[in-house]
């Protein structure tokens, strides 16, 4: 790592800019789109409610009817929360209504039962008395046409999430479908001639794969299709992985062959001495230093993480999420928890990137403790990446001013 090398921040920023995943939208289902992301403004087909509802179990009157002190009124009917057509009110007269019920023509009041001599439970009487300390204002106790959501309102934006509440909206208004994102596909090529499958025992110098199944598996949680290829450490091979990944993806991955080894595949076949379709950095982040992005001879774009699990994953989270899940990747602020249990040898303007785990303490403000350990083994406990250090420079969330001491940056794993 020398003095000249990247920030990640500015990185992170010079990917987003070159790489543009291209985005479809398709009409789903309600079921089949929760989680998904809206793809389009969804707007109100009617008005919620459709006819004027009542808001109490009481008595629809009319305020002409009415005045401070006692009135009694005979009841004229009964209307229960349930279809079917309702008259108009006749005038003098009051109609034992439940919540939810239509309201009917004429009434333009609905008097709470509370407020009644009624007996709530027992059958329609024949006459009610109204304790009224004045005559209500018009309309009260009555839910108006389109007062929830009035035809063509929006209700979901590009880029909300479709979540419960949406759905239950959808569902009230006789909606059945949605626009929503097609899930992108990503295609993870994962490279080295020392790597195994988990059958069997390995031999001396064989390591098991697992960079594809962790990828995947970060991928999937985002709702993201992930299909892994193995590759050798050759050039043919590696260019028949990436055509097989790229024929079936957005964006392909690739993990592995990008140090200054001399069987770094990845980047003599496709850096400055290869097709020059990517560029590769050293950037001042550790682990995760090097990284590399580009395209691919169809133009589908790649971004290359490096080989050591623990820096594909940092790299997948600073680099690749952005592109995926948009502002969803942004790191946040916690407070610190305990301090960090195996003090580790930082280095000025390198950006550290550590295993951690949330929790909220005592006044219920989330914050974070590092976990003690090397490399991937205390990510099986660890539920956040811990940012500590780094330059201020340009896309640094740090170069937004100062920040309160006793707070970090972490990105949710
Ligand atoms: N002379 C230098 N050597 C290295 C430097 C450097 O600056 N100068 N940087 C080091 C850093 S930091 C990293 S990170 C690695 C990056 O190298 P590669 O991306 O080429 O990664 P590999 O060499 O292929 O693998 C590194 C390590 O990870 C294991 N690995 C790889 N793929 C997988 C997988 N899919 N599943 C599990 N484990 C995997 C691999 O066996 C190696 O142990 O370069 C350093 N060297
Ligand atoms: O940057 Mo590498 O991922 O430290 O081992």
């Amino acid at each position: 790592m020398n003095a000249a090398s990247r920030d990640p921040w500015q990185w992170r920023d010079l990917v987003r800019r070159e790489i543009d995943l291209p985005r479809t939208v398709l009409e789903l289902p309600l079921d089949d789109a929760v989680g998904r992301v809206v793809g389009a403004e969804v707007a109100s087909p009617e008005d919620l409610p459709s006819t004027p509802i009542a808001a109490m179990d009481g008595f629809a009157v009319r305020r002409a009817d009415l005045a401070a002190g006692s009135v009694t009124l005979p009841v004229s009917s009964e209307i229960p929360a349930r279809p079917g057509a309702i008259g108009e009110l006749a005038r003098g007269t009051a109609a034992r209504i439940m919540t939810g019920a239509p309201v009917p023509g004429g009434a333009d009041v609905v008097v709470e039962v509370e407020a009644t001599d009624a007996d709530p439970f027992g059958p329609s009487p024949r006459t009610v008395t109204l304790s009224l300390q004045e005559v209500p204002a018009a309309r009260r106790h009555i839910r108006g046409v389109g007062e929830e959501v009035s035809s063509g309102e929006v209700l979901a934006r590009p880029g909300d999430r479709v979540g419960a509440g949406l759905v239950g909206l959808l569902r009230a208004l006789g909606v059945e479908t949605l626009p929503v994102e097609r899930a992108l596909a990503v295609g993870i090529v994962v490279t080295g001639d020392e790597l195994v499958g988990t059958a069997g025992r390995a031999e001396v110098g064989a390591v098991r794969e697992s960079n594809g199944e962790m990828l995947g598996a970060a991928l999937r949680a985002d709702g993201i299709e992930a299909r892994a290829v193995h590759s050798t450490d050759t050039h043919a091979d590696l260019t028949a992985a990436l055509e097989e990944a790229a024929a079936h993806s957005d964006l392909v991955l690739t993990t592995g062959g990008i140090g200054h080894g001399a069987y770094d595949v990845v980047k003599t076949l496709l850096g400055e001495r290869g097709s020059g379709g990517s560029r590769f950095e050293h950037l001042r982040l550790r682990p995760g230093g090097p990284q590399g992005f580009g395209h691919l001879a169809d133009g589908t774009a790649v971004i290359h993480l490096p080989g050591t699990p623990v820096g594909a994953l940092v790299g997948h989270h600073l680099f690749v999420r952005p592109l995926l899940v948009g502002e969803r990747a942004a790191p946040r602020r916690v407070l610190r928890g305990a301090a960090d249990p195996l003090p580790r040898p930082r280095r000025a303007g390198v950006l550290h990137a550590l295993p951690g785990r949330l929790r909220h303490d005592s006044h219920g403000r989330e914050c974070v403790d590092l976990l003690p350990g090397r490399r991937l083994a205390p990510y099986g406990r660890a539920d956040a990446i811990v940012l500590l250090g780094g330059a201020d420079g340009a896309g640094s969330p740090e170069a937004a001013g100062t920040v309160p001491e006793e707070t970090v940056l972490i990105l949710p794993l």
